[in-house]
Order: C-alpha cells, then sequence, then structure tokens
C-alpha cells in the first residue's frame, strides 16, 4: 500500500498470521481443559481424569511417563495424543472389569495410519477392527494352534531348540569365542513360526530368507511402535507424503513379496496333490476355498502378521534373559541345583520336564514378566492398545466410542502389592505359581494372574500356547547347556533397549561356556536338516 506521502506501508500481515496461528494453535493444545468438562454421557459422567493439554508425542522412554501419570491421576485415567483420545488402564482388576468382562465393547483395534492402513492395509488379524472379519482370521489362527495341533508341533519345535543350542555352541566355539546372540534367537523363534504358518524351516545361519524375514520383523517393530508416528494422531499430516510414509509402503510391498511368494510355493505343492504338512497356509488355503470372503491380500497379511508377531516377541525375551543372567549367577546355580538333581547330567529337559522343574518355569515368568533394564526401563511396556466399538461407563467414569485402550504393563509390573520389591529380577515370587500363561490369564481374581505381557481379553495373543513351549525349551536347555558370562571390556548394557516398540536389547556379546562334558555328544543326536517346500 502506498500511503499520500508516497511512502509505503508494509502491512504487518506475517505478526497477524503467526498470533493467529499460535493463538489456534494453544487452543488446540489445550483444548482438553475444555473437553473435559464438555464430554460426558447422558448421567453427566465426565472422562477419566488425566494431564489438561494434548501431548504430539511421548518421549523416549514412554512408559516412564504413563507411570508418571497413573500416580497423578489413578489407576485409569485419560490422555489425548493429538486427537487421539486414550484410556490408560494400570490396575489388574479395571483391566478384568474393561477388557475381559466388557469385552465385547473393549476388543477393537483403532485403524492407525502407519501400521494398520499403509502397511497391513486392515487385512491381518492384529489390525482386524472388532467384527466378523476379526472373528474369520482369528478362529483361523486359534484352529492351527489348538492343544492337538500343538501336539504335533512339539517334536519340531524340540527339534529347532537343539539347532538353538547346537548352532550357538558351533559358533561360540565351546565357549572359547563371544557371540552376539539375537541371530541365533530370532533364527530359532522364525524356525518355529516359520513351521507353524508354512510346514518349513531354514536351513543356515545365513540363509537369505532368514536375513530377508528378520530385516522386514525388525522394520515391522520399528514403524509400527504404538506412539512412534506423528502421523497416527494429526490426520492432516497423512496427506503429506514422508520418508517413513514411504518406508510403510516398501514394508507392505517387502511383505506381499516375501509372503506371497512362500504361499504361491505352499499352493503349487497342494496342487502336485503332495501330502504337505499341517500350517496356517494350508488352514487358509483351504478356508478360502469354503470362505470365499479370504482374498489374496488376507492370505499374505495372515500369514505375514502371525510369523512376525511369533517371531520378535519370542526371540526378545530369549535376548533380554542371555543379557541378564551373566549378572545373575546366584539364579542361574539355583537353575544348575534343580535341572542336575530333577533331570540329571545324562540328558538335557523336555517339555514333559516342566512340572517338576519349578524354579526354571519360574525364571521364565519372571523374565517374561518384566525384563527389568537397568531397574528403569521396561521393553515390554505395553500390549497392543485395542480400541472401544461403543461408548461405555466404568464407576462414573465416561470412556466414549473409538477411544483407544492401554494396557500399562510397566505400571501393572511394578505393583508393589502384586510383586513385592518388583524392581528385583526375583524368580522367587513365581514359587508355587503351577499355572501355564494361558491358566493364568482365565483367573477370576485379576490380582493372582502371572503377568500381562501377552495382553488381555478376547484379543489375547493365540499363540501364548506356542510363545510358552518355546520359551521353556529354549530356556531350560539353554540353562542346562551352558555357563554365561560378560566379557571384561565389553559390559552388556541394560540400560536401554532397541526399536520404537522396545522388544530387543542393544546388541551385546557373551561367552556360552558348555557345562557339563556330554553336551557335544548330546548335540550331535540331531543334524540340522532342511525341510524342503
Ligand atoms: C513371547 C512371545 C509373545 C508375546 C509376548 C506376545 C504378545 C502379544 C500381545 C501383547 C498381543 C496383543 C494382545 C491384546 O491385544 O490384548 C498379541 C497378539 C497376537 N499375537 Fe502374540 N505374542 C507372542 C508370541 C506369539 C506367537 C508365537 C504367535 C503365533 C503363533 C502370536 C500371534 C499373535 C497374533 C495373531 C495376535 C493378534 C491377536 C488379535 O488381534 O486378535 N504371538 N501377542
Amino acid at each position: 500500500m502506498v500511503s499520500n506521502f508516497g511512502e509505503i506501508i508494509r502491512l504487518p500481515v506475517h505478526p497477524i498470521l503467526m498470533a493467529g496461528i499460535m493463538v489456534v494453535t494453544t487452543l488446540y493444545f489445550l483444548a482438553p481443559i475444555f473437553l473435559r468438562m464438555w464430554i460426558s454421557d447422558q448421567n453427566g459422567n465426565t472422562l477419566p481424569p488425566g494431564p489438561p493439554v494434548r501431548y504430539p508425542f511421548l518421549r523416549k522412554y514412554p512408559e516412564l511417563a504413563l507411570d508418571y501419570w497413573a500416580k497423578k491421576y489413578g489407576p485409569l485415567f485419560s490422555i489425548w495424543m493429538g486427537s487421539q483420545l486414550f484410556i490408560v488402564i494400570s490396575d489388574p482388576q479395571i483391566a478384568r472389569d474393561l477388557l475381559v468382562a466388557q469385552g465385547a465393547v473393549f476388543s477393537s483395534r483403532k485403524q492407525y495410519f502407519m501400521k494398520n492402513q499403509v502397511i497391513l492395509r486392515g487385512r491381518a488379524i492384529t489390525a482386524s477392527e472388532y467384527g466378523d472379519k476379526w472373528r474369520q482370521h482369528r478362529r483361523l489362527a486359534t484352529q492351527v494352534l489348538t492343544p492337538k495341533a500343538m501336539q504335533g508341533f512339539a517334536s519340531i519345535m524340540e527339534y529347532e531348540s537343539h539347532i538353538f543350542i547346537k548352532s550357538l555352541y558351533e559358533e561360540g566355539q565351546k565357549g572359547g569365542h563371544p557371540i552376539n546372540p539375537a541371530h541365533y534367537a530370532g533364527r530359532f523363534a522364525l524356525n518355529n513360526m516359520l513351521i507353524i504358518s508354512f510346514g518349513m524351516r531354514t536351513d543356515s545361519a545365513t540363509d537369505p530368507l532368514v536375513e530377508k524375514a528378520l530385516v522386514l520383523a525388525m522394520e515391522f517393530m520399528d514403524l509400527t511402535g504404538p506412539w512412534a508416528n506423528l502421523v497416527d494422531f494429526f490426520e492432516p499430516l497423512q496427506w503429506i507424503p514422508t520418508s517413513k510414509r514411504s518406508r510403510g509402503r516398501n514394508l507392505h510391498e517387502g511383505l506381499m513379496d516375501v509372503y506371497g511368494s512362500m504361499i504361491r510355493r505352499f499352493e503349487a505343492r497342494m496342487d502336485s496333490g503332495e501330502d504337505v504338512p499341517d500350517c496356517l497356509v494350508k488352514t487358509l488355503i483351504q478356508s478360502q476355498e469354503e470362505e470365499k470372503k479370504l482374498d489374496w491380500d488376507d492370505l499374505c497379511m495372515l500369514s505375514a502378521v502371525f510369523t512376525l508377531g511369533g517371531v520378535h516377541s519370542t526371540s526378545g525375551i530369549i535376548q533380554w534373559f542371555l543379557a541378564l543372567i551373566p549378572s545373575h549367577p546366584k539364579i542361574a546355580a539355583k537353575a544348575y541345583e534343580e535341572l542336575d538333581r530333577v533331570v540329571g547330567r545324562e540328558r538335557w529337559p523336555n517339555t514333559e520336564d516342566e512340572p517338576n522343574l519349578p524354579y526354571i518355569r519360574a525364571i521364565i515368568k519372571e523374565a517374561s514378566k518384566n525384563i527389568i533394564v537397568q531397574r528403569v526401563h521396561a521393553p515390554f511396556w505395553m500390549a497392543t492398545p485395542h480400541c472401544t466399538s461403543q461408548g461405555f461407563t466404568y464407576k462414573g467414569n465416561y470412556i466414549p466410542k473409538d477411544t483407544a485402550v492401554v494396557l500399562n504393563c510397566y505400571t501393572l509390573h511394578h505393583n508393589e502389592k502384586r510383586y513385592p520389591d518388583p524392581f528385583t529380577f526375583n524368580p522367587e515370587r513365581y514359587l508355587g505359581d503351577d499355572l501355564s500363561c494361558a491358566e493364568s490369564a482365565k483367573l477370576g481374581n485379576a490380582m493372582d494372574r502371572d503377568h500381562w505381557t501377552f495382553g488381555a481379553g478376547r484379543r489375547i495373543c493365540p499363540g501364548l500356547p506356542a510363545a510358552e513351549r518355546e520359551l521353556w525349551l529354549a530356556i531350560s536347555r539353554l540353562l542346562w547347556a551352558y555357563t554365561f558370562h560378560a566379557l571384561p571390556d565389553e559390559p552388556i548394557s541394560l540400560e536401554e533397549y532397541d526399536g520404537q516398540s522396545g522388544r530387543t536389547p542393544l546388541p551385546y556379546r557373551l561367552r556360552m561356556v558348555p557345562r557339563l562334558d556330554n553336551l557335544p555328544i548330546i548335540l550331535q543326536e540331531a543334524d540340522e536338516v532342511k525341510i524342503s517346500w
């Protein structure tokens, strides 16, 4: 604009715009103050208490923020992450009252942009909203994991644990050479999952398929941490192309490619009349013929998620166990005493020995409950969030439809009343608990449940029986076979964990020294074989 005096007048457009943006942004972030007053059910019950601001993201160890808020606002609090409302459950009874008793309301899944829309395209069981599609997927998944079906997989899992111990022995040069166990634990878990999903296994530690599948598994974990993606909570960001989004798309393509070609190979064997083993993909292909609703993308995503879900968590627990045990020699000594007394030194433990080895069972439960990283961080800090499919009022707290529901495992697992001295790795707390995790999850008194690592309610991990058996075979045999030693100049870091959803320790090496002279003789009893397919 030009003034009467010929001067150019600069309109303060920028400051006004800036001020406007700042006001809108401030209002946006402070909106929970008002929303907490306005959102209520017909009886005037408002949301569970919680912070008065929206959060764009949580810091690196979100479990600590949740624990802080649970102490401040109580065992049922609410929080906005961007535009998404969450409720956070930190008490066993509330977990039971909502996730189990009100399963029809609290069992859906939010269609998170990155995980469920870009990568899984809403297809796989873990991403499906509560409804017919999920029921169909869940039925197929549990069909593959019935106790009878598990019996069929038992000898294969025993074999895989044999190969796991053997490859550690060979690579570790009988204890002379330090090793990073990540690859071997990953391969053990992957082979178990490949057998359950595809009736096949890989026969080499450097098999390109293992490498590819493990890379995909790691990328999946990295991209799908529940609070890892800003784009999940700020919808406008979904329209902006980002490198992360490209990674998500590439991961989808990678999963379709790898798992699609594996399904095709399996299908070709079926078509040629071969007597193929019972496994998830066989069930899926047969069901596809019977139930037309299962399309190609369903098949690929279901088998991918099933396999991925089972690999990272199981190998993560084994890796944490191996990271922790060198600094707990008294616990190892008690385990050796029990193993020598009950199983003896002539053979190693089998599945049937489980009821007679309560201390080993207790170690596994304690390891699964909570690997205590430097007594602060907890890599398994929450189960996959659920989501409400309708509004519900619980003891005066209104929980609207589409609220994301977080099971706050960190706080649940550090409950002083349930786990005295909760920051200590103490298997003894589980002595006298003879139930499997699956049985324990069904206990009437939620306070008695062993731990919440496998989730709760209708979405509870369907792979639980398989995971328990794998952990048993791996950890009991590791303890029978080796003593564990950190390297003096390479302390094992228990301070941090890797990946957005925090499942694995930072890379480390340890020496695993054979405990008994007859280990090589036992290891000779089985050789690596490829189950061709
Ligand atoms: C130690 C190992 C494992 C851990 C800690 C684990 C943990 C979990 C958790 C926390 C959930 C979410 C539960 C919920 O929403 O309440 C889940 C879901 C799932 N898990 Fe596992 N899991 C493990 C092993 C496995 C294995 C071996 C399989 C397959 C054989 C498997 C298959 C699945 C599937 C398909 C779902 C999705 C269920 C649904 O949304 O209905 N998991 N798992």
